[in-house]
């Protein structure tokens, strides 16, 4: 089966591909895609949404897509691990500061999935803090305060 560019809304995805390529990931620079040759035994991990929003934006979630052909048989395995669907996600708190404000605000699993299925792409522009919003989360002494 193949897959359309997306983001995973997800935590991580560990991921198994059969000897048929068909895996590409977007360049962090939007230059292009790298196709994610198959590697016996080797398993793929993939960041995801909830994990830009846990590391504040540090760790980039890539967009990939999967591509079929019609001369061989192509099977992954996805393993997709997220948080219990109510335990609100945001920025961790060890990686927010006066100078490194919380770029997203709290928002469970599936809370989070019903804006990805809403705004696909955009889903993660519709929970960013806007600059007013992060100067009322910050305090005086470093610590954020967020619900
Ligand atoms: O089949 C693949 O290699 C990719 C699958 C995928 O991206 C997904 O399940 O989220
Ligand atoms: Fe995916």
């Amino acid at each position: 089966m193949g897959m359309a560019a997306h983001t995973d809304s997800t935590i991580l995805n560990i991921l198994h591909q059969s000897n048929t390529s068909g895996l590409q990931v977007l360049r962090g620079d939007n230059t292009g895609w790298i196709t994610v040759q198959p590697y016996p035994g080797a398993l793929v991990i993939l960041l995801g949404d909830l994990m830009h929003i846990l590391s504040n934006g540090s760790y980039l979630n890539p967009f990939h897509r999967a591509f079929v052909n019609q001369t061989q048989h192509r099977l992954s395995i996805v393993y997709l691990h997220g948080p219990p669907s109510s335990v609100k996600i945001s920025p961790l708190l060890q990686l927010v500061s006066h100078h490194n404000p919380p770029l997203y605000r709290p928002v469970t699993w599936s809370e989070y999935l019903g804006i990805k299925a809403q705004y696909f792409d955009k889903a993660l522009t519709t929970i960013r803090l806007r600059n007013e919003f992060i100067d009322a989360a910050v305090d005086d002494d470093d610590s954020v305060k967020i619900d």
